[in-house]
């Protein structure tokens, strides 16, 4: 895929971002080659009439130089953040259905990198182009007056603008290579910083870990130092160049002296536009990396989403199993009937497969043996599937907002009574507007549980599905809030739990054991709820 694709209207914009920029500075070099011409003609003392239209021009061309600069950025500007906006949803597009990337990752492809992809256009490929126009043009005007000065002036824009940056990108892309790892060092030593800061202080190996942190930024600090130096040594050689170049220009061109002051005072400014390529080619390694991580993202086949509504929400398991590569299968010849309105209770040891069965259900599990169907079909042909079954799941995540903007994520239309009626079923009772804190770290153990169990109440769907959801609170409490919740429930549950009497009045019980089902709970249909 082609990240960087822009539609014709966009390319034809760029082109006239380009003429406009190649425009401004070919006012400016024009401008100083006026300027000189008319110093030394005016020395001459010539009639003023043969001078009014080189002042006119100077007066003019630094009008246009301006107005031309602002054009160009202007239209430079409105084609880029245009391309920038539709690349960014494509970007998001990619990554959220699969969420194959999490957390800084995940920010980092979408923000950081199409970022870095906006000065590939901005600060090189324009410039670039401006400059390839300005010095094509530099050198042909020097040709009128001098082979040898414009062979030189050619040959001193390539080595500033094609051999010095060259170089700086190879100097800045070892630098970034040997950096590599050390960078990767840091981020894993900052996390362990700030996630693991307790352990560390706990085991007193905090102090031990952030001088290391502090070392590691040091050698990074030096390597950037060592490259930048380098590069201002490239950055000094170009004006150097610029410089040499200028005199020869002067020395080589044999005509009057206001035509070679001009073409000179040219000469020198036609590197102008050159130079900042050299500081620019220190992006071009950053660059690249984000436009590949870009294009990965871009081309990593989406899992396809299905079309087809859920009808009744009739869920079956026909010799489900699940393996993971290289253990022992998590799941195996799982046969459960779930019609609409049947409540299951799954009992088992830890590890038997309980929440692997609920992943199945939920769809967020495949099967590697046998099928998980809904009213006749696989869960993948499905639209709307987390509209049919939710619940209050073992990862549930908290987000990092306060009560109620968590809850409305269950439905997002819900009053604010309906939100303290959930919270009340669910036992729940801080105040909607309290901050959750990251991961919902300002709540406590308990807290946070009543909360997703709110939520999963808020969302009252067809099949709810409740993984120990009353686990840490104290057994008292924590059996009343489930009672509330059953009693709330009015579509299909299935209930994982350690203690089996939560499941009175369940229709079947399922007791897992090492991934399969034990014989008496495959058969073991209970009588139905009063
Ligand atoms: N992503 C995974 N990769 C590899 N193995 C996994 C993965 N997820 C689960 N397992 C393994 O599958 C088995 C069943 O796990 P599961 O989480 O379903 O158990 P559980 O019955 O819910 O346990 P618990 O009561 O402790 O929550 C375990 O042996 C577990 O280690």
């Amino acid at each position: 895929m082609n990240i960087w694709a822009l539609s014709t209207r966009d390319f034809l914009r760029l082109l006239r971002a380009a003429l406009l920029g190649a425009g401004a500075e070919l006012a400016a070099l024009a401008l100083m080659a006026t300027a000189a011409w008319l110093l030394l003609r005016a020395a001459e003392q010539p009639p003023l009439g043969a001078l009014t239209v080189a002042i006119v021009g100077v007066r003019t061309l630094a009008l246009l130089r301006g107005g031309l600069r602002y054009a160009e950025r202007l239209a430079g500007h409105e084609v880029v953040l245009r391309w920038l906006g539709a690349l960014r949803t494509r970007v998001y597009q990619a990554l959220v259905p699969g969420s194959r990337f999490s957390g800084g990752d995940l920010v980092t492809r979408l923000v950081s990198d199409v970022d870095a992809l906006q000065d590939a256009v901005l600060r090189w490929l324009l410039p670039a182009g401006v400059a390839a126009l300005v010095g094509t043009s530099a050198v042909a005007i020097t040709l009128t007056a001098s082979v040898s000065a414009a062979i030189v002036l050619g040959a001193g824009l390539l080595v500033a603008g094609v051999l010095l940056p060259w170089l700086v990108v190879r100097i800045t892309r070892r630098a970034a290579r040997e950096d590599a790892p050390r960078r990767a060092e840091l981020a894993e030593r900052a996390v362990e910083l700030v996630t693991g800061h307790r352990e560390l202080v706990a085991a007193g190996a905090l102090d031990e870990h952030r001088a290391r942190a502090t070392a590691v930024v040091d050698e990074i600090a030096a390597t950037d130092r060592k490259a930048s130096a380098k590069t201002a040594v490239a950055t000094a050689a170009g004006t150097l160049v610029q410089l040499v170049t200028t005199v020869a220009v002067a020395l080589l061109c044999h005509a009057s002296v206001p035509w070679t002051a001009a073409l000179t005072l040219a000469a020198l400014t036609s590197f102008e536009v050159v130079l900042p390529l050299i500081g620019a080619a220190r992006r071009v390694p950053e660059i690249q990396a984000s436009a590949a991580r870009v294009k990965a993202v871009l081309e990593t086949p989406v899992k396809p989403t299905g079309t087809r509504r859920v009808q009744s929400g009739h869920f079956r398991l026909a010799n489900a199993g699940v393996r993971y590569p290289g253990r022992a299968p998590a799941l195996q010849h799982i046969d459960l009937d779930l019609p609409p309105g049947k409540r299951v209770g799954i009992l088992g040891p830890s590890g038997a497969g309980k929440t692997t069965l609920l992943r199945l259900l939920l769809g967020s599990e495949t099967p590697t043996d046998g099928q998980v169907l809904l009213d006749g079909h696989p869960l993948g042909e499905y639209a709307d599937l987390p509209r049919i079954i939710s619940g209050a799941e073992a990862d549930a995540h908290i987000f990092h907002t306060t009560v109620r903007e968590n809850l409305l994520l269950a439905k997002p239309d819900a009053t604010d009574g309906e939100l303290a009626a959930a919270c009340a079923t669910a036992g729940f009772d801080l105040g909607l507007d309290r901050e959750t804190g990251p991961d919902g770290d300002a709540l406590s153990g308990g807290q946070r549980q009543r909360l997703i169990l709110a939520r999963a109440v808020l969302a009252d769907p067809k099949v709810l599905v409740l993984d120990e959801p009353v686990e840490g609170l104290d057994p008292a409490h924590g059996d009343a809030v489930l009672q509330n919740v059953l009693a709330h429930a009015k579509g299909t549950v299935v209930l994982v739990t350690h203690r089996p009497e939560h499941l009175a009045g369940f229709d079947e019980v399922l007791t897992l054991e090492d991934g399969r089902a034990l014989p008496a709970s495959a058969a073991g249909r209970r009588p139905a709820r009063p």
